[in-house]
Formats: structure tokens, C-alpha cells, sequence
């Protein structure tokens, strides 16, 4: 009797745990798209893959943002391609003209951090299937009156496209072009490039149509000299990137010589969805959008449901004498929400900023190190402790958008156990012991704290000392002058329709702050042409000086529009600092476009919140702590 009480009272306790599992099921229908696991490509640690059929065209993911970093080099008084300095994310950073929106203008030199897939794909010249387009610039309605402006990136929206049909299984290849290869082939060996696949293939050709080799091969496919044969001719001393991209083994070489080496990487570079669903990590479960917290800007949101804690029950009831029964249960951490490998900035010193001053006695420029005048923006996107100068940035999908609840978050970070990504036996090692890393060598694992419903926005505890510093910034903040009155350069390019003001309406043409710029080709000018056309709108943007004359054009049957009367600043050949004026006539506001001057975008507000994440205190390493 007492026995079966205690049985009807676990069974009772269980319930609501039995429950959301069976609901965790349903909704998991809508199961993973995206996956990070090992890359096929050998020594090549993470890479992507796709869990669903993908059509040409279609969008994967939900899109990156950009995070620009600006002037590395002059604040930190040296050269990170020289390694000055260890900056890890020269391995996985963009050039900010790739991230789009002209991020190029921020500053004199600005690179992209781009996580997501900016970051996460491999590159495989032969087999590229996915490209990704441009980011997009607004700040998700925050406006420089807000305590929040400048402290997260206004560049988002980098969606990702299938560039062909991709079967369910298939890891996704970028294109980092063959630069990015030349220049690291001390240390990555003869990557095969685009060109070289058709000299393998060639190769194959020949090796298929000798009829002594395709007897060998055909009769003793997998037979021992076969095999000697094939390594011979992979191992051959003298190496080349064509050999490179031969393929490394006698069975894949069967098939290349069959079906094309096309084919054979292509089969080779699939896993199987039952390998994905065990050993890779679902990418897709989370999606940015505007964040419900104020002055946030955007945030993370469940894109499925996520379960809570995952419960493995065993049952064990027992009983000694008659009082004794015992339910034992095996709690497993909540589900992924994501994942994200991470990459370490041994001394976080390196994003502190430095003033660019001018020495009034001998007219000369110096960088002020007597005390930082900011730090970049990135290090609101990574993680730190008190106690330690190591920084760790993650490059996971959409995780960068994870924002800050210290009430009721429901996600929080783990170190991750997956050795794919994260070596723990590093966390024993001091911090110097990671300058000598390049490579992404630890992770987290972003889970959930109790069930997420879909739509739900993904909240982790960025820790106290964030907290204190951030409500101390909302109390100190002081808007910038004129900030009711300032028209953001993305909102000037969104309205078509107002006229724009001449230089003669407004001397300051437009602010201080903003540049416009015009479409119009440096051929024409050299031609001399003095009058805009159709053919301009694909040129390439000049700056404008100033805008002289504003029409209003009337045709027969069409909606009334504006032209405009332009000068240009045209850089002077052989004169690199210096500039013309040319005079454009009949330019139409299509050809028109504002951008921040340097310097004036929203990250460059005077005391923009900085602060990195913290990781809490249980979880980080001893080794590690290196600051009193
Ligand atoms: C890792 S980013 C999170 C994504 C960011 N919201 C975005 O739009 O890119 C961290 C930054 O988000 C903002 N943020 C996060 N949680 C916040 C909160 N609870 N209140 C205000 N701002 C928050 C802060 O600017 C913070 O420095």
C-alpha cells in the first residue's frame, strides 16, 4: 500500500516534467535547418551544413550583423598582420567594404567582424554554394536621445543565399577568394584554388583514358598496388596546389575518375541527417528582431520551441523496513538554444582607443596614450571577468544578439561539452599560453533554463557588474546637442520623396555629421560629360560638395520629381590627398545617397556605453586570473 502511494505520488511530481517533454517532441517537428559539425574538409575543425533540400535562391539562416572595428592598427601602435599584437580576429574579420552600407567611411581603416556566417563556413573554391549579401544600417528605433545609442551595431541584415540546389546534408562552402589563401600558405600548406580543379580533372581524364591504369583501377579497385599507387601520386614530393585538389583517397579517386571530381567532393562533403542530429548543433534555433527591452536595440528570439531542463528519469522505488521509497532522476542541462565557439583576445588592452592629437609646438600628430578615450565597440559583444585581461568573443549564429535579464533570464552560458569546439584542458592553461593560438580553440553553449515558447526573446544574465555599470550609464547620460533635431543618414535615404536643401537653404548641408554622395562614373568624368543619365546608377559614388540648384521636372503622363544641380569632389590623379570640384547637371534623387561622416556614426556619440559580458564567477578558470 505504502508502496504504491509513493509510486502515485512520483508519478504525481513528475507530471509537468513528462508533460513538456511530450509537448517538447511536438513542436521539435519543425526540426533543425542548419547545423555546425565537423567540417569534411580535413583539419579544417567547424564547418556547416545544411539540414533541409535548398533551392537557388533560397535564404539561409535569418541574417548576420556587423560589428566594425576601427583603426586597430593606430591604437595599438603597431601591426596586426605583423602580429604586433595577438588580434585573432584577422582570421575571421572582413574588410569593411564586404560588410556593406559603406562601413568603409567609419573611419580611416575599419574592419568587419561579422559572426554568424561571416564567420562559421569554410571555403571550398570548387564547391561554393552559398554567398552572402551586404548589411543594411538603422539603430531598431533607438535615437540619439536614447541612453542606448552607439552601444550596439546599427549593420544587420547580411542574409545568406543558396547559390545552386544544395541536397539536405551538404556542408556550405563561401568564397574568401584566393587571396586569403596565398597569403597564409606558411602555415595552411597549398589550399587548392578555383583554377586548379580543372588541371585535377584533366589529370583524372588522362588517368581514366590510359587503358593499363583503368584496367588497374577498374579490376582492382580497392587491391593493394592500387592503393600504393594512389598514395604515390598524393604524397608525390613535389607538391602543388593542383595536386591539392586531387582526391586524397584510392576510393574517392575511383569515383572522381567515374562520375567527375565535382561529384566525388560533393558526395564527400555530405554527412548524413542522423550524423547532424547526433553529432552537430543546431544553428537555426534562435532569430534576430527588434528587442522588447528598451534602449536594447535588437535581440535574439526562439525560432522554435526550446525545452528546458531535459529530464532522465529512473524510476527506483524501494523499500526497507516500510518507510523506505526513493526516486532518483537524472537531470540533464536544458536544450541548446545555441552554440557558439569563441575567439580569444588574450589582453583586452588591445580595444582600448586613443585620442589623435596634434602637438601645438611642432605641428605633429601623436596618439595620446595619457588615457583612453573610448574603447570599440566590439567589446560589447564578448565576454570578460574582472580578474582577468582575456576576453572571448563569440562567432555563433544570431547569438551576438542575445541581450541582458538579471530578473527572470532563460538562457544562460556553459562551457561547452563538446570537444569539436572547446578543449577544456585550455582552461588550465595561463593566459599567455593563448598568444600563440590562432585558432578558435574554446566554446559555449547558450541553453535554456526552463522551456522557451517560439517568439519568445532569448535573455542570459550578463552579471551585476554590467548591471551597475549600465544603470549608472542610463543615469549619467547626457544626450549630444541638437539630438531632437537630428535626422539620421538612414532615414534621409528612406524618404524619396521631400526635397532635398540646397547649399544656399542650408550652409551646414544637411550636419556636421552626414556626407552625401552621388552616383556617377569616373569615365564620365574623365570624358568630361557634365550631365547625368541612366547609365550612372551602377557607377561608383562620389562625394558632393554641394548641391546648387534644385528643379522640379514635369512630364507628360508622369509623376512630377526633383533634379538637382551638384558639385562633386573628384580625387586629383597623382595627387592622393587632394581634390576637384566637378559640376554635374540633372542628377535625380536615386543617384543621392547620406552617409555618417568618419567618425559621426552612432558608435562615435560621445560616452556611448561600453562594457563586455561577464562570465560568472563559478565558471571561470583559475589559470586565467591574471589581474589582481
Ligand atoms: C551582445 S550585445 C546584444 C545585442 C544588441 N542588443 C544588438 O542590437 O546588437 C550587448 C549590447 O546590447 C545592449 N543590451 C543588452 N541587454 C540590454 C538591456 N537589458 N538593457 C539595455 N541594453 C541592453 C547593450 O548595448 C549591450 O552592450
Amino acid at each position: 500500500m505504502l508502496f504504491r502511494t509513493n509510486v502515485a505520488k512520483a508519478t504525481a511530481a513528475l507530471a509537468p516534467i513528462l508533460c513538456s517533454r511530450a509537448s517538447a517532441d511536438d513542436n521539435n517537428l519543425n526540426r533543425c535547418k542548419l547545423y555546425l559539425a565537423k567540417s569534411t574538409i580535413p583539419n579544417a575543425g567547424l564547418g556547416v551544413f545544411t539540414g533541409v533540400d535548398l533551392s537557388f535562391n533560397d535564404t539561409i539562416g535569418y541574417g548576420d550583423p556587423a560589428i566594425p572595428i576601427v583603426d586597430l592598427d593606430f591604437h595599438n601602435a603597431g601591426s596586426a598582420s605583423n602580429e604586433d599584437y595577438h588580434w585573432l580576429l584577422d582570421e575571421y574579420n572582413w574588410k569593411a567594404i564586404a560588410a556593406g552600407y559603406y562601413m568603409d567611411l567609419e573611419a580611416e581603416k575599419t574592419s568587419a567582424h561579422i559572426p554568424g556566417f561571416g564567420a562559421t563556413p569554410n571555403c571550398h573554391m570548387r564547391l561554393k554554394n552559398i554567398a552572402e549579401s551586404v548589411n543594411t544600417y538603422d539603430t531598431a528605433g533607438i535615437t540619439r536621445g536614447d541612453a542606448g545609442i552607439g552601444a550596439f551595431t546599427g549593420y544587420h541584415n547580411r542574409t545568406t543565399r543558396a547559390l545552386k540546389d544544395i541536397r539536405a546534408g551538404q556542408e556550405l562552402y563561401v568564397d574568401y577568394g584566393p587571396a586569403w589563401f596565398l597569403s597564409r600558405e606558411s602555415y595552411m600548406g597549398l589550399v587548392p584554388l578555383a583554377k586548379n580543379y580543372p588541371v585535377a580533372t584533366k589529370f583524372l581524364e588522362q588517368f581514366r583514358s590510359n587503358d593499363a591504369l583503368k584496367s588497374l583501377m577498374f579490376t582492382m579497385e580497392m587491391g593493394k598496388p592500387m592503393l600504393e599507387f594512389w598514395d604515390l601520386i598524393i604524397n608525390f614530393p613535389y607538391k602543388s596546389r593542383s595536386q591539392s585538389a586531387l582526391p586524397k583517397n584510392l576510393t574517392a579517386a575511383i569515383k572522381a575518375a567515374k562520375e567527375g571530381i565535382y561529384e566525388s567532393e560533393l558526395w564527400q562533403s555530405t554527412r548524413s541527417l542522423e550524423e547532424l542530429e547526433r553529432s552537430g548543433k543546431c544553428l537555426d534555433n534562435i532569430r534576430y528582431a527588434k528587442s522588447s527591452i528598451p534602449s536594447a536595440g535588437r535581440g535574439a528570439f526562439a525560432a522554435r520551441f526550446i525545452p528546458g531542463k531535459l529530464m532522465y528519469v529512473i524510476l527506483a522505488v524501494y523499500s526497507v523496513g516500510y518507510f523506505n521509497s526513493q526516486l532518483c532522476c537524472f537531470v540533464k542541462e536544458g536544450g541548446l538554444v545555441a552554440p557558439a565557439p569563441l575567439l580569444h583576445v588574450p589582453d583586452r588592452g588591445i580595444l582600448k582607443m586613443f585620442a589623435d592629437k596634434v602637438d601645438p609646438r611642432t605641428g605633429e600628430e601623436y596618439r595620446d596614450i595619457s588615457k583612453p578615450a573610448g574603447q570599440q565597440l566590439l567589446l560589447n559583444y564578448c565576454f570578460g571577468h574582472g580578474s582577468s585581461s582575456m576576453l572571448l568573443c563569440p562567432y555563433g549564429h544570431e547569438t551576438a544578439y542575445i541581450n541582458h535579464d538579471s530578473r527572470s533570464p532563460n538562457t544562460k552560458i556553459i562551457w561547452s561539452t563538446d570537444a569539436m569546439y572547446h578543449n577544456a584542458t585550455l582552461l588550465e592553461q595561463p593566459v599567455e599560453y593563448f598568444d600563440n593560438i590562432w585558432s578558435s580553440v574554446v566554446g559555449f553553449d547558450y541553453i535554456a533554463l526552463r522551456d522557451i515558447k517560439e517568439g519568445e526573446e532569448i535573455t542570459i544574465d550578463y552579471g551585476s557588474e554590467w548591471e551597475e555599470a549600465w544603470n549608472e550609464h542610463v543615469q549619467n547620460w547626457v544626450p549630444p546637442e541638437g539630438h531632437k533635431q537630428f535626422v539620421p543618414p538612414q532615414d534621409l535615404n528612406a524618404d524619396k520623396s521631400s526635397p532635398l536643401r540646397t547649399f544656399a537653404e542650408d550652409k551646414t548641408m544637411y550636419s556636421d555629421h552626414i556626407d552625401l554622395y552621388c552616383l556617377f562614373s569616373s569615365e564620365s568624368i574623365l570624358d568630361g560629360k557634365d550631365e547625368w543619365d541612366e547609365d550612372e546608377l551602377d557607377a561608383n559614388d562620389h562625394k558632393v560638395h554641394r548641391i546648387l540648384e534644385r528643379r522640379m521636372v514635369h512630364e507628360e503622363g508622369e509623376p512630377e520629381y526633383y533634379v538637382y544641380d551638384l558639385e562633386l569632389l573628384v580625387p586629383i590623379e597623382d595627387e592622393s590627398e587632394k581634390m576637384a570640384v566637378y559640376a554635374v547637371k540633372n542628377v535625380p534623387r536615386e543617384a543621392i545617397s547620406f552617409y555618417y561622416k568618419q567618425y559621426h556614426s552612432d558608435m562615435f556619440v560621445k560616452g556611448a556605453f561600453r562594457h563586455e559580458m561577464m562570465i560568472p564567477n563559478h565558471m571561470f578558470p583559475r589559470a586565467w586570473r591574471n589581474i589582481d
